[in-house]
């Protein structure tokens, strides 16, 4: 048994888009970083030639990529952090450990670690430490035993805890019960929470995440004949050769400071339903200024566009492609308080008006303002009127690493140390066992 006092442990949240590491018992992560590995390519004269024609061409060649990525797995060099990877380079392809919150590359989830515990200084003594590690609600056994081979077998670390990040973030706000709302960059979702433990199966999850709207805002920005002119110091110009990969992070950079500057949730008149419109002030703040100068003005079509994270279809204006709504594909698109909805109408009669009333709204995706108020319209308005719906929130830092917070508090409980897997007890059961006995 490990005893909180005497030993530290580490807390780790890998998101779509950041990922935090930190000390258990601390307040917030002590490293946080884009969730992302440049590798660094070198690059024959005929792949150059290759990318410069592509790029004066506008089009993409996949015989050039396809060279490119080869090249790149033979000579990667794992370059991580804002510092590496944010600043301009011409020799980075990346890759993404998650897309929409499902591991697609572990190779790169194992430099994300190594990264942390290396910033953590954890690296040399990394044997023993105890290691708290978040996991999405919809994670795979698989992926759970994946990341329980890669803590023991290549880390080397002294013990485990696999937790759900929405029961973390539901134990960072003091509830144990609730359905937590959480507004990601490749997801938003509807967790529901009875006393710490996930009910799996009203798990409500839509691709509707903070990227998706990253990406209205680029067809805003198309619509406007705007360009996302990166790192050109004239108007217009475009750097010879930047690789594909590297390119679209930058891009989505901007973008998603265009949407966390200008956007907002516009609210709804409780007694006619009326929308508020986004007063003068919100809509024409002023123009943004894109980073090669370009100045755009945002309007109101721009403002909403968080909107379509509330309201089914339609919103604000800003059309939803039919790819988007497919019948294969429907339920990838739910807006927040329909999957609310459906989660409590099926959860036991019981047990919703708990659920109701501590809906827990977390994400980085949930910082736009008017957001906690327009979930308790739209969810007050479907609810029958003998529920109270009460909307949970806290800070926009808290919002931000929930779950990190959830899991500090929790690593740090002595009544939770009896909890961790420990490497003996691993070697003993072995990974499946082990995760199906102590981790749900
Ligand atoms: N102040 C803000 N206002 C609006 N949106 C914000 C704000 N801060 C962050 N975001 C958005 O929140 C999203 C990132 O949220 P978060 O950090 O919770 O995602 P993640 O954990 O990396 O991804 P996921 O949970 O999908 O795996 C991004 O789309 C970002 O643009």
């Amino acid at each position: 048994m490990y005893c909180g006092d005497e030993v530290f442990s580490v807390v780790g949240d890998l998101g779509t888009q950041s990922s935090r590491f930190g000390y258990a018992g601390e307040d917030l992560p002590k490293v946080v970083f884009p969730s992302a590995i440049g590798n660094v390519v070198h690059r024959t004269g005929s792949e150059e030639d290759g990318d410069r024609k592509k790029k004066s061409t506008g089009g993409a060649s996949s015989d050039v990529e396809g060279a490119v990525v080869a090249k790149t797995k033979a000579n990667t060099s794992g370059t991580l952090g804002e510092a590496n990877i944010g600043i301009r380079r011409t020799d980075l392809e990346l890759s993404f450990p998650l897309i929409n919150g499902h591991v697609q590359d572990w190779d790169a989830v194992e430099c994300i670690w190594a990264h942390a515990f290396e910033q953590l200084s954890v690296k040399e003594g990394a044997k023993g430490v105890p290691y708290m590690y978040a996991l999405p609600a919809w994670a795979s056994r698989a992926e759970s035993q994946k990341s329980a081979e890669l803590a023991f077998e290549r880390f080397d670390l002294g013990a485990l805890y696999l937790a759900r990040s929405p029961m973390l973030s539901a134990f960072s706000t003091g509830r144990s019960s609730g359905v937590v709302c959480d507004c990601g960059a490749g997801s938003t979702s509807a967790v529901p929470i009875l006393d710490g433990y996930v009910l799996n199966q009203l798990v409500g999850r839509s691709e509707r995440g903070g990227d998706w709207l990253d990406g209205k805002v680029g067809e805003w920005l198309e619509s406007r004949k705007a360009k996302i002119g990166l790192f050109g110091f004239e108007r217009g110009t475009i750097p010879e050769y930047m690789p594909t990969t590297y390119w679209r992070f930058q891009e989505q950079r901007v973008l998603r400071d265009v949407k966390e500057s200008c956007c907002l949730i516009p609210q709804v008149d409780s007694d006619d339903g009326a929308v508020f419109d986004i007063e003068e002030n919100d809509a024409e703040k002023g123009a943004y200024e894109l980073p090669d100068g370009t100045r755009v003005k945002a309007d109101k079509t721009l403002c909403r566009i968080p909107e379509l994270l509330m309201v089914r279809g339609d919103g604000a204006g800003c059309s939803i492609s039919p790819a988007d709504v497919s019948p294969s594909r429907e339920g990838a698109f739910h807006d927040l308080p329909s999957m609310v909805y459906t989660a409590v109408e099926k959860a036991d009669v019981d047990v919703r008006k708990e659920l109701l009333g501590n809906v827990i709204l977390t994400g980085g995706g949930s910082c736009f303002r008017g957001s906690s108020e327009r979930l308790q319209y739209e969810l007050t308005e479907k609810v029958p009127v003998a529920y109270k719906v009460k909307i949970v929130t806290a800070t926009p830092l808290e919002r931000r690493f929930s779950a990190w917070i959830g899991g500090s508090i929790l690593a740090s409980l002595g009544s939770f140390q009896q909890l961790w897997l420990s490497k003996a007890e691993y070697e003993e059961m072995g990974a499946e066992l082990a995760c199906k006995k102590r981790f749900h």
